[in-house]
């Protein structure tokens, strides 16, 4: 297919999806539509299986699940058209309507505003006519919960709360790197994994010109994690997104570009109420860390060590081709969690967990004015909000290991005195900022850590 043509498309639909439960290999199906033609795009995502054959119920309530994904998973082929019809494969109920719609207007709202196509903000997906038989319920909350592992300071966090809250964790992840593999291993836990293989075709057009860009890769990973624990029979899938990837990083034609939409409360308190209507589950999916600063999972991570050799947060470890090693040590992601992590811990343990000292390095100086507001917005990654960075540096400033820091000396005399005056009254480790969806029998896990 070529540029021009995708360029003509006009639909994107759901032709069909399948589950093989002998291998647990799911297959979805999509197409892009238009006067040139058609193209198809096929996802394989593979669940682990369990040891027992699952009953019905399990099977009736996995097949509402993957329902919900195949429609999710669609945005990574939408995006190489962006068409502006987009036509579901069968009747939804109104959560469901809401979650999809969310999904590719909010969730690729980084992308519509790095492409200039407004109309994506504004998509209406076609709902066929008909109505949904309602799923019968599935409570599955007091079982073992399925804790996301992304190899980062923030699942360590949630999955060493559960752990010493005596939940018995079962670690998950999808496509587990080697980041991920030593995570879980420095656990001693046994996980699990499901397989995600997106189509070739994909990044051929990708090469060859298509539209790209962010997609909300959380809402897709949160539904593998789901579907895979209806069919292990586990509890709540356990996210470890914290309270600032609400916050947009700025506002375009009226709407809120949030590159962390799918890991903010509006989409966790939409993922929740799609899969109650859809799936039946009633307590099927709550972040553990909604409540918190970035920079206050930093301070509880610091008292963690177990995991010193092999915790990357850095997103570069993550890329499907050409994963680095560890901390790439010069990306906004790298930046923020050196500075969120310096205050609580002595600098040889930093410098060891990043493999360097990115406050010794004068280089660093202007990612770091945009981590604190200083030059322009609030990167595109997953960063916390400008008042965490300049508490983190007010910190910093304090300490006799780091006040001389070269990096740490610039930054000072950079931040405005209204940006120093504004953390007087900071409330970073306070839990807080709205609502969270924790369930009440884990209200007490985090003090665990404390
Ligand atoms: C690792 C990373 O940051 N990737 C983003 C990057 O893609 P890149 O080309 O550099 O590498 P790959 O990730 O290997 O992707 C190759 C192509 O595949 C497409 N693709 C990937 C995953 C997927 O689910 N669907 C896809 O279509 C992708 O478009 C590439 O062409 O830049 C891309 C364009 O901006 C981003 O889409 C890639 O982001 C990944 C989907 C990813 O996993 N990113 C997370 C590290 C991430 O950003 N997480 C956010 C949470 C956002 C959310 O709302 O869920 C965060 O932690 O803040
Ligand atoms: N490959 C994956 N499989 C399953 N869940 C994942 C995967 N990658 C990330 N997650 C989960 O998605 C959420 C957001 O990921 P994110 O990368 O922000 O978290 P993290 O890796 O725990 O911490 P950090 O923010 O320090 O990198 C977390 O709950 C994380 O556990």
């Amino acid at each position: 297919m070529r540029y021009e043509q995708l360029r003509r498309m006009d639909a994107f639909t759901f032709p069909s999806y399948s589950i093989d439960l002998s291998t647990g290999e799911a297959l979805f199906d999509y197409a892009l539509t238009g006067p040139a033609g058609e193209q198809r795009f096929t996802e394989v995502i593979t669940l682990p299986l369990p040891e027992a054959p699952p009953s019905d119920e399990t099977v009736a309530a996995l097949g509402r699940v993957l329902e919900l994904l195949h429609v999710v998973a669609g945005v990574s082929y939408y995006k190489a058209a962006a068409p502006g019809r987009l036509v579901l494969p069968a009747p939804l109920g109104p959560a469901a309507i809401a979650l999809v719609t969310a999904i590719y207007r909010k969730g690729l709202a980084e992308y519509a505003y790095r492409n200039q196509l407004p109309h994506v903000l504004e998509l209406k997906p076609e709902v066929p006519d008909g109505s949904v038989k309602p799923a019968a319920q599935l409570d599955n909350s007091d079982r073992r919960p399925l804790s996301a592992v992304g190899g980062g300071k923030d699942s360590i966090v949630s999955l060493e709360a559960l752990r010493r809250a005596g939940f018995d964790p079962v670690p998950f992840s999808v496509n587990p790197n080697h980041v991920i593999v030593s995570v879980n291993e420095a656990s001693g836990l046994t996980p699990l994994a499901a397989r995600r293989r997106i189509d070739p075709v994909l990044f051929e057009l990708n090469a060859a010109g298509a539209r790209n860009g962010h997609i909300p890769v959380t809402a897709i990973n949160s539904l593998i994690a789901v579907a895979t624990s209806v069919l292990h029979g586990l509890g709540p899938v356990v996210m470890s997104n914290e309270r600032s990837a609400s916050d947009p990083n700025l506002i375009w034609n009226g709407h809120e570009i949030n590159h962390q939409w799918s890991k903010g409360v509006e989409a966790e308190g939409l993922l929740r109420a799609a899969l109650a209507e859809h799936a039946g589950l009633t307590e099927p999916y709550f972040s553990l860390l909604r409540s918190l600063s970035e920079l206050h999972i930093a301070r509880l991570f610091a008292g963690i060590d177990r995991y010193d050799d092999v915790v990357t947060s850095c997103n570069a470890a993550f890329k499907l081709h050409d994963p680095s090693e560890r901390w790439c040590r010069d990306c906004p992601k790298c930046r923020f969690v050196f500075l969120a992590l310096a205050p609580f811990m002595p600098r040889e343990r930093i410098t060891h967990i990043f493999g360097g000292d990115l406050l010794a390095d004068p280089a660093q100086i202007p990612g770091y004015r945009e981590l604190l507001g200083v030059d322009g917005h609030k990167p595109f990654e997953c960063v916390g909000e400008v008042e965490e960075s300049v508490v983190a540096l007010s910190l910093l400033a304090e300490q006799e290991q780091w006040r001389d820091a070269p990096v740490v000396r610039a930054l000072v005399d950079a931040v405005p005195d209204t940006a120093w005056s504004a953390i007087a009254t900071s409330d970073v480790f306070t839990p807080g900022g709205g609502p969270d969806h924790v369930p009440a029998t884990y209200g007490k896990v985090l003090s665990t850590l404390t």
